[in-house]
């Protein structure tokens, strides 16, 4: 692959108490580029997403095996700081999770956590941030409103909005639209084409169609294993595994 592998993903094994939920993956994360997780519930879509920032050990009897390289250095290497791998590798979950505090603290907060005191510094990059996140225009009025009272949709942009904040380089994103209605969904997906010029993103979906449309790259897991990786449009149109073919023909899954 010619373009720089933000994340590689090495022989990477988890089992959860004992039981195996992903069985020896390698992969790239190419930068600023956007990478499909497709495949069927409990192939280990989640599970992969949450070794990327390390977020997997929080599950108390999870054995994770193997290596993921972020800029070339593995962030579970002994003396690695799981909180700054997940300050760099910022991620949004399928149910939009706002605190409930006003629109505004939402995305200050993490920049108060990191320091951020001045009042010029903290609005500049609040309203950045929603930029970003497209959501400026529909809520630059109403900052100090509950975020609770927004859309899920807008809720969904706001939790987006929340974890630029802090600057990452990578965002993963675990089935974000799988609680929106399909406009909403649209306008998420719109934004994830646009926030590729800057960050590399993961996004997990279980919607094949939503995969064709936004991503440059697509892994297709099935049991626990990688069965397919490649560009997006050869995989969907031309996949070389006959398991991929039949799952994105939609035979099974
Ligand atoms: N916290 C956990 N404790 C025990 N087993 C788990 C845990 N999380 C996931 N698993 C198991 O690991 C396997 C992979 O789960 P994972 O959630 O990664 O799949 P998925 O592809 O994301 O599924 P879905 O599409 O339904 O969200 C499944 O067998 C699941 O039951």
């Amino acid at each position: 692959m010619d373009v720089h592998e933000k994340i590689r993903v090495e022989d990477l094994s988890v089992r959860f108490g004992g039981r195996p939920a992903l069985r020896h993956v390698t992969l790239p994360v190419p930068a600023r580029q956007v990478l499909a997780v497709i495949g069927p519930s409990g192939c280990g879509k989640s599970t992969l997403l949450r070794c990327l920032n390390r977020l997997v050990e929080l599950v108390p009897d999870a054995e994770v095996r193997g290596r993921v390289l972020l800029d070339g250095e593995d962030v579970y290497a002994c003396g690695a700081d799981p909180i700054a791998v997940r300050r760099r590798i910022g991620m949004v979950f399928q149910q939009p999770n706002p605190f409930p505090t006003s629109i505004y603290e939402n995305v200050a907060y993490g920049l108060r956590v990191q320091g951020v005191r001045a009042r010029s510094e903290l609005d500049g990059r609040v309203e950045a941030s929603l930029r970003a996140a497209g959501l400026w225009e529909e809520v630059k009025s109403r900052l100090h409103e509950s975020a609770l009272r927004l859309s899920g949709g807008q809720q969904q942009r706001l939790c987006i909005a929340r974890s630029l904040a802090t600057g990452p380089e990578v965002l993963l994103l675990d089935e974000p639209t799988a609680a929106l209605d399909p406009a909403s969904a649209a306008r998420i997906e719109d934004l994830v084409w646009s926030l590729r010029e800057r960050y590399t993103i993961v996004i997990v979906t279980h919607n094949m169609q939503q995969a064709a449309r936004v991503s440059d790259y697509t892994a297709f897991l099935l049991m626990g294993e990688l069965v397919e990786y490649g560009p997006t449009g050869s995989l969907f149109t031309n996949p070389r595994d006959q398991r991929t073919e039949d799952y994105v023909t939609g035979r099974f899954g």
